[in-house]
């Protein structure tokens, strides 16, 4: 079954550039309730933004991906403590030519950022408080869960950004910091474990409940949101 495919609450244009993913069955069970969580995951270009949602979403390390142009979705539905998650995975472009029309939409209506850099590249990790200044500037609210993540950790003779460092960082901003590898196999629960963090604190958040959404509910939650987003302050 195709996974990599337009959100259900966003009908505006998108670019996808990525072939879909195939995803087993046992990942995908939506039951008559699900609650669906919207995440985007933004940093610099290469850093692994694409190969981190492909293990997480497809269960496998994507050899030769190609740069993400706008934003490329994947999802996967969770079952926590007997209750279905979705989580709506939003892999934005890292270069600005290919986000620069996209940024609006990727912050809409969020509910979780995950940050990520190479720490293989330590501009990529010094790029990381434009990226938490770029989310505040689209009025994601404080309560709204973020992550950091250095990706790459395979790659251990070239490492420049110590993990000491990247948790100063992590800590001036209250983010819990996680460095794992997208490649490496054995990372791979890891990966999964990251995600999983998320989804367990966006349980515990206010309900966003959807019975097997219908277009019109769909429009009418859209709206509703869109006036939200209006009233921002910044
Ligand atoms: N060694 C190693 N290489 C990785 C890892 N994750 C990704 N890569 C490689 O890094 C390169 C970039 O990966 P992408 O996932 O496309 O990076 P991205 O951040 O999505 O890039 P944009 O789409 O341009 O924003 C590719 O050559 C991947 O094979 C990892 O954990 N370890």
């Amino acid at each position: 079954m195709a996974i990599e495919k337009k959100p259900e609450d966003e009908f505006d244009t998108v670019f996808s550039q990525n072939d879909s993913l195939e995803l087993s069955s046992h990942h995908d069970y939506v039951t008559a309730q699900t609650r669906i969580f919207k995440i985007i995951v933004i940093g610099d270009s290469n850093v692994g933004k694409t190969c981190l949602t492909y293990r997480f979403c497809g269960g496998t390390f994507l050899k030769n991906p190609e740069a993400t142009i706008g934003v490329d979705f994947r999802e996967r539905t969770l079952e926590l403590d007997g209750e279905s998650i979705k989580l709506q995975i939003w892999d934005t472009a890292g270069q600005e030519r290919f986000r620069k029309s996209m940024v609006e939409h990727y912050y809409r209506s969020v509910h979780a950022v995950i940050f990520v850099y190479d720490v293989t590249s330590l501009s990529s990790f010094e790029s990381i408080p434009e990226w938490i200044e770029e989310c505040r500037r689209h009025c994601v609210g404080p309560l709204v869960p973020r992550i950091m993540v250095g990706n790459k950790c395979d790659l251990r003779d070239r490492r420049e950004v110590p993990t000491t460092a990247a948790q100063c960082l992590a800590d001036s901003y209250n983010f819990p910091l996680f460095e794992t590898s997208a490649k490496e196999p054995a990372e791979k629960e890891h990966v999964d474990a990251i995600f999983l963090t998320l989804a367990y604190r966006l349980k515990s958040h206010k309900p966003l409940r959807l019975k097997q959404p219908s277009e019109s509910n769909i429009r009418q939650l859209w709206n509703q949101r869109e006036q939200e987003a209006a009233t921002c302050q910044c």
